[in-house]
C-alpha cells in the first residue's frame, strides 16, 4: 500500500473535484446516447433499406454506449503533469468538454497519454509528474506520485510504493484485471507500435505477454479504425483461459472482440478428443497437402467425355477435358466454384461439336441432293426467295443457323450433362473429403507418401466416428479447399499462447486474416503435447516467412523470485537456451510434502484448509496430471480451490497452487516436463507441490 502521506488527503479531494467532474460529463454523454438509441428505435422505417439504415444507426449508438458504460469502473487512472505546468487526465475513454480544446480525460490510447507510460527518469519526455490514481465507486481512493525530472517532492506531490506494487500484491479473483493504468514502458511500446503487421511477443511465464496482447487489441480498435472496420478476434486455447481473460478489454470499453478457441472458428462441435500421438500427425502440415493433392485427383482425371444431348452423343477427347480442367484451376477458385468453370468450358466444347455436326450434315444432305437430282439446294432456294421477290435476302448459312447460346443455355440445364460433369468433376462436401482421405491406410498410401505405413494406420478413422477436436482444422482446410475462404474474416487477430498452435490450426488463422495483421503471444518452453515447431521462425515462416517483428518481454511480474528460482533447472532442460526472466517480486519459497498413494487426498484436504484459514480470501488452485483430477474432484477439492489440469492451466493465474503428484504431470505426455514448468509458475504468492511416495512393495 502506498505510505501515509501529509499532503494525500489534500491531494484525494482536489483530485476528486475534477473526477466528479468527469463522471457528470460522462453521465451526460451516456443519457445523449441512450435518448438517441432510443429515438432511433422509435423511428419508424417503410422500405428495407430505411430498416437497414436505422439497424445500422442503432447499433453504432448501442455500441457507443456499451463503451461508455464499460468505462464506469476506474474511468480515470492517471494524471501527466509537464514541466511547463499543463496537466492532463488520462483514462479508459476520452471526455471533451463541448468545443473545449483541453479534453477532461484522454483516452489511455491517444498519443497525448504516451508520456504517460513511457516517460522515465532519464527520458521524461517533458513532464514533472507522473500521478496515479485509483478510483473507485466514483471515489478517488489513493493518488501515488513519481517525480521524473529530478526534482524534489513539494507539498502537492505524494510519493509513496508505486500503483505496480499494489497492482501484483492485490489478491486474485480468477478473472484477469486490466494493467491499463501500469504498463510497463517495454509494455507500452509494443502496445502502441505503428507496425500494422504481425508483431510477436515472447517472454517467460507472467511476463505479461496477455497483458499485452489484450491491450494491443484495444489499440488496435483504437489506431486503426481500417483494420477496427473488420474486426478483431482473439484467440486462446481453451473456455478456460477465454474465460479468464473476458473482462479485460470490456474494462477498456471494447465489447466488440470476438474471443474465441481454434476450434470454436471450424463451426463443428467436436465429440470426443483425440488421442495425442494421433492429434499431433493430424496437425501436420502433411494433412493439407494430403487433402490439397486429394481434391486435385477428383478434378476430371484424364480420360475422355461422352454426353448425350437429345438423340446425339457426343464424345470428347481426354484433350479437351483437359483444357476444361486447366481453366477451372486456373480460375483460382475453389473445388465447387471452379466446377462451374469446368462445367461451362465442357458446355462450350460440345457447342461447339454439335455445331460442327449440324453444319457438316447439312453440308452432307446437299451433297447428296445434289449428286441424285443434279439440283443445287441453295441455288433452288435463292431462285424461290427471287419469285417471291426477296432477291437480296443472303444465303442462309448454316452455321449461322445454329443458335449457339440457346444450346449452351440449355446444355447448362440439362440433367444428363449435369450427371457427366458429375463423373468428372463431383461435387464435395468438406466432411466427405476427410471421411475420404482418412478411410482406409491403403488409400492414404497415395496421398500420404511422407507418413510411414504406421502412422497412416494410426490416423485411420472409421467413416462413422464422430469428429474429435484434431478433425477440425482438417475440416476446415477442406472446407476452403472445396467452398473457399470462410466468409467471416477480420482485420486484426491475436493469438494467445500461440505455442501451442498445430501446423494445421495456423492455417486455419492465416485463412481469417488475409491482411496479416496479427499480435502473437507465446513461449515455446510452455510449449503443449502437440506443439512440434521449437521456435517462431518454424511456427510461421510457412505462412510469413522472416516478416514478423520479434519482442522479448524480460520482467516477471507474476512469480516471485523464489518460486522462479526453483524452475531454473526445467528451464534449461526444456528451453536451453532461454534466460530465465526477471522477478520483481519476493515471497516464501515454495513448501514440498510428500504423501503416500492413498493419503493424497487427505494431504491435499488437510493442506487448502489450512492455507484457507491461514489466507482467508485468497485463490486457491490444485494443478494435477489430467488423470488425477476425478479423484480429487470426488474427494471434494473443488469446494476448496479451482481444480485444473495440467493440460489446461496454461495462461492462468492464482494466489497459491498445490501441485499434485509433480513427477506425474511430468510422466503422463511427451511434454510433460514443459507442462510441470506451466504448472510450477502460476502463482502470484505462495506454492507447495505434494510428491507422491510409491508405495511398498510386497516383499516377496
Ligand atoms: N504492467 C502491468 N501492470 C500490472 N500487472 C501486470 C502488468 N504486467 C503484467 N501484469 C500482471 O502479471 C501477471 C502475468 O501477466 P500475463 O498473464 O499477461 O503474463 P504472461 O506472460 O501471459 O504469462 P504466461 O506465459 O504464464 O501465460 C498478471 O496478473 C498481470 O495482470
Amino acid at each position: 500500500m502506498p505510505q501515509f502521506h501529509e499532503g494525500a488527503a489534500g491531494q484525494i479531494e482536489a483530485e476528486q473535484v475534477h473526477v466528479a467532474a468527469m463522471y457528470g460529463l460522462l453521465d451526460e454523454r451516456l443519457a445523449d446516447v441512450r435518448a438517441q438509441l432510443a429515438d432511433v428505435l422509435r423511428s419508424s422505417a417503410d422500405s428495407a433499406g430505411e430498416v437497414y439504415e436505422r439497424d445500422v444507426a442503432a447499433e453504432r449508438l448501442a455500441r457507443g454506449l456499451r463503451r461508455l458504460e464499460g468505462a464506469e469502473e476506474g474511468l480515470a487512472f492517471g494524471r501527466i503533469d509537464g514541466a511547463d505546468g499543463t496537466a492532463l487526465h488520462i483514462g479508459r475513454v476520452g471526455l471533451h468538454v463541448d468545443d473545449h480544446d483541453v479534453p477532461l480525460l484522454v483516452d489511455w490510447r491517444a498519443d497525448a497519454a504516451r508520456p504517460f507510460y513511457e516517460a522515465t527518469a532519464v527520458h521524461p519526455m517533458g513532464l514533472r509528474r507522473r500521478r496515479h490514481l485509483r478510483v473507485e465507486d466514483r471515489a478517488v481512493r489513493t493518488v501515488s506520485d513519481e517525480l521524473l525530472d529530478g526534482s524534489e517532492a513539494a507539498t502537492d506531490d505524494v510519493v509513496g510504493d508505486g500503483p505496480l506494487t499494489e497492482a501484483l500484491e492485490a489478491r486474485r479473483t480468477g478473472r484477469m484485471r486490466s494493467a491499463v493504468a501500469t504498463l510497463q514502458a517495454e509494455q507500452d511500446a509494443i502496445v502502441r507500435s505503428p507496425h500494422r503487421g504481425v508483431t510477436v511477443v515472447q517472454g517467460g511465464p507472467g511476463t505479461g505477454k496477455t497483458v499485452v496482447a489484450l491491450h494491443r487489441a484495444a489499440y488496435v480498435l483504437y489506431a486503426f479504425p481500417g483494420v477496427a472496420a473488420r474486426g478483431v478476434l482473439v484467440l486462446g486455447p481453451n473456455a478456460r483461459f477465454l474465460d479468464y481473460v473476458s473482462q479485460v478489454l470490456p474494462s477498456l470499453g471494447e465489447n466488440d472482440v470476438l474471443l474465441a478457441t481454434c476450434e470454436e472458428l471450424a463451426g463443428v462441435l467436436p465429440a470426443a478428443p483425440e488421442p495425442f500421438d494421433v492429434a499431433r500427425l493430424k496437425g501436420s502440415y502433411a494433412l493439407a497437402e494430403a487433402l490439397a493433392d486429394l481434391v486435385r485427383s477428383r478434378q476430371a482425371p484424364g480420360s475422355g467425355f461422352t454426353v448425350r444431348v437429345g438423340q446425339e452423343r457426343v464424345h470428347l477427347e481426354s484433350v479437351d477435358v483437359a483444357a476444361a480442367r486447366e481453366a477451372a484451376t486456373a480460375s483460382g477458385l475453389a473445388h465447387n466454384p471452379a466446377r462451374e468453370v469446368f462445367k461451362e468450358h465442357l458446355i462450350g466444347t460440345v457447342t461447339g461439336a454439335l455445331e460442327r455436326g449440324a453444319v457438316e450434315t447439312l453440308e452432307h444432305i446437299d451433297a447428296e441432293v445434289a449428286a441424285s437430282t443434279g439440283m443445287n439446294l441453295d441455288a433452288a432456294a435463292a431462285a424461290d426467295l427471287r419469285a417471291l421477290g426477296l432477291d437480296d435476302a443472303p444465303a442462309a448459312n448454316p452455321a449461322e443457323v445454329f443458335d449457339a447460346e440457346t444450346v449452351r443455355a440449355n446444355l447448362m440445364g440439362d440433367a444428363h450433362v449435369d450427371r457427366a460433369v458429375e463423373s468428372l468433376w463431383p461435387r464435395l462436401t468438406p466432411e466427405g473429403l476427410v471421411r475420404t482421405l482418412l478411410a482406409d491406410a491403403r488409400a492414404m498410401t497415395r496421398h500420404l507418401a511422407s507418413l510411414t505405413g504406421d502412422e497412416r494406420a494410426r490416423l485411420v478413422r472409421p467413416s462413422e466416428a464422430p469428429w474429435t477436436d484434431a478433425d477440425l482444422p482438417l475440416l476446415d482446410e477442406a472446407a476452403a479447399l472445396v467452398d473457399g475462404p470462410p466468409e467471416q474474416s477480420y482485420g486484426h487477430v491475436v493469438v494467445d499462447e500461440a505455442q501451442e498452435l498445430t501446423a494445421m490450426q495456423w492455417r486455419m488463422v492465416m485463412r481469417r486474416c488475409p491482411a496479416r495483421s496479427m499480435t502473437l503471444v507465446g513461449d515455446f518452453a510452455q510449449a503443449g503435447a502437440l506443439t512440434v515447431a521449437d521456435d517462431w521462425s518454424q511456427a510461421l515462416g510457412p505462412h510469413l516467412g522472416s516478416r514478423f517483428a520479434l519482442h522479448t518481454l524480460t520482467v516477471s511480474y507474476r512469480t516471485t523470485q523464489e518460486i522462479l528460482a526453483t524452475t531454473h533447472g526445467l528451464l534449461s532442460r526444456i528451453a536451453p537456451g532461454q534466460t530465465p526472466s526477471r522477478s520483481i517480486r519476493r515471497g516464501e519459497p515454495p513448501r514440498r510434502l510428500t504423501t503416500a498413494p492413498h493419503t493424497i487426498a487427505a494431504t491435499v484436504a488437510g493442506e487448502l484448509q489450512a492455507q484457507a484459514e491461514a489466507h482467508p480470501g485468497e485463490l486457491l488452485a490444485v494443478i494435477c496430471a489430467d488423470g488425477r483430477v476425478e479423484e480429487l474432484a470426488s474427494a471434494g477439492v473443488a469446494g476448496w480451490a479451482r481444480l485444473v489440469p495440467a493440460s489446461e492451466a496454461r495462461g492462468l493465474e492464482f494466489d497459491e497452487v498445490l501441485i499434485v503428484a509433480p513427477e506425474e504431470i511430468a510422466a503422463a505426455r511427451p511434454s510433460g516436463e514443459r507442462d510441470l514448468y506451466v504448472a510450477l509458475t502460476r502463482a502470484t504468492k505462495r506454492l507447495c507441490t505434494i510428491a507422491v511416495r510409491p508405495a511398498p512393495q510386497p516383499v516377496p
